[in-house]
């Protein structure tokens, strides 16, 4: 298949690390399935790369809409057929991003006319040609992910179709034409086996294949053309599974054959069914096989019980909650009571602890990182600072390869609604009311509003940016409640917007400086733009300024960040080895932009 071949993108508008992600229909099977793709875009993600999510129509739709199309047109045209069925994959992208924005992943849905991406040929097995590179990756600026539909482009006359398996080939060609780092084809089998694996038991997974072999030994799983395409332009595929460990290199590459993996379900305790619990344990769900459940700590398990999925059932009683040796215990319960003394009992008795609660870490940072590293355990609590937008991965990315300046950051979820909602004349209490029914405050909201949890928040993230111990108590903290009603209306006045700022930065004498202020921003300062519950980060180093950026508190975004957290240590007690290689790559080294943005 000769194509004329794209020009490659400027390089200065090519984030460091990029990937695309394709996500097939047997994948995509309902619509629950998005939230799934989200978490593996998210974990990419979190590890400081740009994403562009390919995405084919949900399991069985394309069939449905060409029979449907046939039925209606009997004999009709291919190019309106193809019109027809290329809404099975537009529909899926919106749904992708719908997906994205719940968890608050930065994201932009594009359809192929935005994209500048044409396509030559047969209606119903069309090629690609050409894509505005340029104008895709500048789009990156403002987002982490791009969700771009599979399977169709424009063609001269109207949209036409790629064939079968399309999407795969929009994938390929997207990595070529982007200069991305790889394509990872997401299926429903983590890489190629000699003989499908849901029907042969012996079938042998490969761990990487030239694209001859593989085009012979995947009789489908990939799409012919993208093999071919893929070997035109030196594009190395990786075919993988949601959430598990191997794939299978397809590259210029000698035949290996790989390990099998048996996935034995991981046991999990979960303590707390509120806002974020809730969320974590409808994830948990979403993974059977993966993860079997306790039964769920709370207050109050009749009130709990009431509408909760069949498989969920709940107990007041710490010991039955954390009975059987769970793996992995989640702490959701927040305060310093019961969960602080939970938390270190857990990797004591052996379990790895994954925790919202950022007064506890803060608290006790050195006490637990001694506990899981006496115990061998992992201790994750990415959710702690910033909700679902990764501040904490960003500063230890930075801190491993560069000096960190300073950290300035809106990290309450909760007064940055408030805020918004005083500058519009709602009354304080009104403002806090709808926090808490949003599930963006802390149980006890003056913690929200007195700057003590962006005071918790702030005492772990100098720690891990200057590896200064900082008791939350040392942070001195300005309160909303001491903004009056005529302050808030002259800054408006001024055209500046309000916003709890927290901020750190290292002093002459080797020391930091950290506090919690209210500050009248301009309106184009990179954080006078977070609005409701959005929290963002900006990080000074020698060589720039890198900002991060998403939504900061509620259900959604905090559990993508837990479930991440999970998944990670899953992924490590599969495949220690891996994992331990895998460490991301400076954003900064080569002056480019990672999955934050670049300010300054
Ligand atoms: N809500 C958010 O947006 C968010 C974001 C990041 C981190 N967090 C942190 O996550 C934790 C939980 O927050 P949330 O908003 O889900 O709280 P929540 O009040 O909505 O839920 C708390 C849950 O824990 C249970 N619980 C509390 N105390 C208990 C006890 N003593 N015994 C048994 N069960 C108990 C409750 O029954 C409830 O199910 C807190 O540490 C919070 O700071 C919250
Ligand atoms: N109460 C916290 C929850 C997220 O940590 C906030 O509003 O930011």
């Amino acid at each position: 298949m000769a194509l004329p071949d794209q020009p490659q993108p400027d390089q200065a508008d090519r984030p460091l690390k990029l990937c695309v992600l394709k996500f097939g229909s047997s994948v995509l099977f309902k619509p629950d399935d998005y939230a799934r793709a989200a978490h593996e875009i998210y974990r990419h993600v979190r590890a400081g790369e740009k994403v562009v999510a390919v995405v084919s129509a949900l399991d069985g739709e394309t069939d449905a809409l060409f029979g449907v199309g046939n039925d209606v047109g009997q004999g009709c045209s291919d190019a309106l057929l193809a019109r027809l069925v290329r809404c099975g994959e537009l529909k899926s992208a919106a749904l992708m991003g719908l997906a994205l924005e719940r968890s608050g992943i930065p994201s932009a849905v594009l359809d192929p006319h935005e994209m500048g991406l044409r396509a030559e040929g047969e209606a119903l097995d069309a090629n690609l040609t050409g894509l505005d590179a340029s104008r895709v990756l500048k789009r990156f600026a403002s987002v982490d992910v791009i969700v771009a539909p599979g399977f169709f482009g424009e063609g001269a006359d109207g949209p036409v179709t790629l064939g079968r398996g399309g999407t795969d080939l929009t994938a390929v060609e997207f990595a070529h034409w982007l200069g991305a780092d790889r394509v990872r084809l997401i299926k429903d089998v983590d890489g190629v086996y000699t003989d499908d694996p849901a029907k042969v038991a012996n079938a042998k997974r490969f761990d990487q294949l030239d694209y001859d072999e593989a085009a012979r030994v995947s009789r489908g799983l990939v799409q012919d053309k993208a093999i071919t395409r893929a070997k035109e332009q030196d594009v190395v595929i990786e075919v993988a599974a949601l959430g598990r460990p191997y794939a299978t290199r397809i590259a210029a590459v000698e035949q290996r054959a790989g390990d099998g993996l048996e996935m034995k379900p991981m046991r999990v305790a979960v303590l707390g069914h509120g806002a974020v619990g809730a969320g974590v344990c409808a994830h948990l769900l979403a993974h059977p096989g993966r993860f079997t459940l306790n039964p769920v700590l709370v207050r109050d398990p009749a009130q709990h019980s009431a509408g909760a999925a069949a498989e969920l059932s709940f107990t007041d009683d710490p010991a039955r909650a954390l009975g059987g040796e769970p793996d992995i215990v989640v702490e959701t319960i927040g305060g310093t009571g019961l969960a602080r003394a939970l938390s270190q009992s857990v990797l004591r008795e052996g379990a790895h602890l994954v925790t919202a609660n950022k007064a506890v870490v803060a608290l006790d940072f050195d006490r637990l990182h001694e506990l899981a590293e006496e115990n061998g355990r992992s201790l994750r609590y990415s959710a702690t600072i910033g909700g679902g937008v990764p501040i904490l991965e960003l500063v230890d990315l930075l801190a491993r390869h560069d000096t960190l300046l300073s950290v300035e950051g809106v990290l309450n979820g909760t007064c940055n609604f408030v805020l918004g909602q005083l500058g519009q004349g709602v009354p304080l209490a009104a403002a806090v009311a709808e926090a808490q029914r949003l599930g963006f405050a802390e149980a006890d909201p003056s913690a929200d509003i007195d700057g003590l949890d962006a005071a918790d928040k702030l005492a772990i993230l100098v720690r891990h940016a200057f590896g200064v111990a900082l008791h939350p108590d040392q942070i001195a903290c300005e309160s909303l409640s001491d903004l009056s009603a005529e302050r808030i209306a002259a800054v408006n006045e001024e055209g500046l917007v309000f916003k709890q700022i927290a901020c750190c930065s290292t002093t002459a004498d080797g020391g930091v400086e950290a506090r919690v202020e209210i500050r009248a921003l301009a309106p184009d300062h990179p954080l006078a733009g977070l609005v409701n519950e959005g929290n963002g980060a900006l990080l000074d180093l020698p060589s720039g300024q890198v900002g991060v950026f998403g939504k900061g508190a509620g259900r959604w975004p905090t559990a993508e960040a837990v479930f991440a957290d999970i998944m990670d240590i899953q992924r490590e007690t599969l495949l220690p080895a891996q994992s331990a290689s895998h460490q991301p790559e400076n954003p900064l080294s080569h002056g480019r932009q990672m999955s934050s943005r670049t300010v300054a």
